[in-house]
């Protein structure tokens, strides 16, 4: 069905140059596309005509974007939420979330997974890169719910025979969807996985035209292990195994030296920035400001809800503007409408998304958008719409989101989710998974 949203603040984004204008006017949807962006109220009434039967969602006082791109996140952690706080990434990782992730069930994984989901849907996030196990599991759930996603396998040396047969399998189910769905080879990171399993992952990916993604250069310890063990940084060890290229989503890259930095801009990798987590694990600060300059691609995620501890990808991209002002002393570092690419524009083309083609507002554009009511206190007065998305709008901001054509949120409402039934499963698995520890 076609739809029309009319007498909206339109904001286009672009995938690269300067900040375009925001207008007042209609973007039409026809299937899964954007047909038609306009301020010409003729040609609003034309696509009307045209589209016999179509919905018209008045959009006065509101704010027509393009949904958000969550490059890195471990969706189904939303299990994991809050369980195990101010601590080192090792001793969580070693004494709190491994043990636990020891009883989990693909099942239990599925239902992490619809809570992560239903979170950023609700939140305005219309794709996301995810790094989990079970993500066979994971393609039926992100089908359901209607949300475009990249779900990477993850494997360390110790389970990497059993995940790849698993990630083969995924990439048939997913072929098999909406398109929507696809699936990525995730070895977990250089610390943990051997170089040669690295390397069958590549091979792996390579052999389905897959994105690879990994963990790369997140805390001072990894740049340590990964020294002593190899005598060379993440980076550098990556590279020279071959795993660096423009399919290759990198998540964290805050210990990276300025050759890294050229590599990896070189190499066309996707860097995703994860501020928050960074903060609450002290990780450090990634430079993004550098990467920028190199001419990396740097987009936004929220990594998993144990070290955030949510999905809200509002607060994720205004806190990557304020702490590269923070860290470079730079007031003009990271401005809104750059950080806002990051988190859009960026992120799509991380996913794969050739320039133009997702992230933006345009006609022929895949047609992924949200509308945020700006008839809130925390939103008015609008001198630059651009900087109270940035720097004050949340989440729950979020009224409608459509992904691919199709209206998976309306008035705050998610389609085919009963909300109270989704809790009540999940307080039940978590209950189960802490007795069985
Ligand atoms: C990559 S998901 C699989 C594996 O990684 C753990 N994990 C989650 N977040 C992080 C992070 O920020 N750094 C390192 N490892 C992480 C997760 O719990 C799973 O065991
Ligand atoms: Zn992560």
């Amino acid at each position: 069905m076609a739809i029309l949203f009319s007498n909206a603040t339109v904001l286009p984004m672009t995938a690269s140059g300067d900040e375009p204008r925001t207008f007042t006017g209609a973007v039409g949807i026809d299937g899964d596309r954007i047909a038609l962006v306009t301020a010409s109220e003729t040609d609003a009434a034309a696509f009307r005509a045209a589209h016999p039967g179509l919905r018209v969602i008045d959009c006065r006082g509101k704010l027509l974007m393009p949904g958000l791109v969550n490059t890195h996140c471990h969706a189904a952690m939303t299990l994991q939420r809050s369980y195990a706080d101010d601590i080192s990434l090792m001793a969580w990782l070693h004494d709190y979330i491994w043990p636990f992730e020891a009883h989990q069930t693909p099942d239990d994984v599925a239902l992490g997974m619809t809570l992560g989901i239903v979170e950023m849907l609700l939140g305005g996030v219309t794709s996301f890169v995810d790094m989990y196990y079970f993500e066979n599991r994971c393609v039926e759930v992100a089908e359901r719910l209607g949300i475009r996603a990249l779900l990477g396998c993850n494997y360390f040396d110790t389970n990497i025979d059993e995940v790849l047969p698993q990630a083969e399998e995924a990439v048939r189910l997913a072929a098999a969807g909406s398109g929507r769905v696809r699936i990525a080879v995730a070895p977990h990171s250089p610390y943990t996985v051997s170089p040669e399993n690295l390397v069958r992952g590549k091979e792996l990916a390579d052999k389905h035209g897959l994105h690879l993604m990994t963990h790369i250069s997140e805390t001072q310890d990894e740049v340590r292990i990964v020294r002593e063990k190899y005598g060379r940084t993440s980076v550098e060890h990556l590279d020279r195994l071959g795993l660096l290229g423009p399919k290759t989503i990198g998540a964290h890259c805050v210990h990276v030296t300025d050759s890294d930095i050229a590599t990896l801009a070189a190499r066309g990798v996707t860097v995703s920035h994860n501020p928050q987590s960074n903060m609450k694990i002290s990780s450090g600060v990634a430079p993004v400001e550098k990467l920028r300059a190199a001419g990396a691609l740097v987009t936004i995620g929220t990594d998993g809800t144990c070290s955030n501890n949510d999905l809200d990808m509002f607060e994720e991209l205004r806190t990557a503007a304020f702490l590269q002002k923070s860290a470079t002393g730079d007031p003009v570092a990271l401005p809104a409408y750059e950080a806002l690419r990051l988190a859009t524009a960026n992120g799509a083309r991380a996913m794969g998304c050739a320039d133009g083609g997702l992230g933006v507002i345009r006609e022929g554009a895949l047609a992924d958008v949200i509308v945020v009511d700006l008839q809130k206190p925390h939103l008015q007065p609008v001198h630059n719409v651009v900087s109270n998305v940035v720097y004050c709008g949340k989440a729950s901001d979020v009224e409608t989101v459509v992904v691919g054509g199709r209206i998976v949120v309306e008035n705050r409402r998610i389609e085919g989710v009963d909300l109270p039934e989704l809790y009540r499963g999940v307080a039940g698995a978590v209950a189960r998974i802490k007795a069985a520890q």
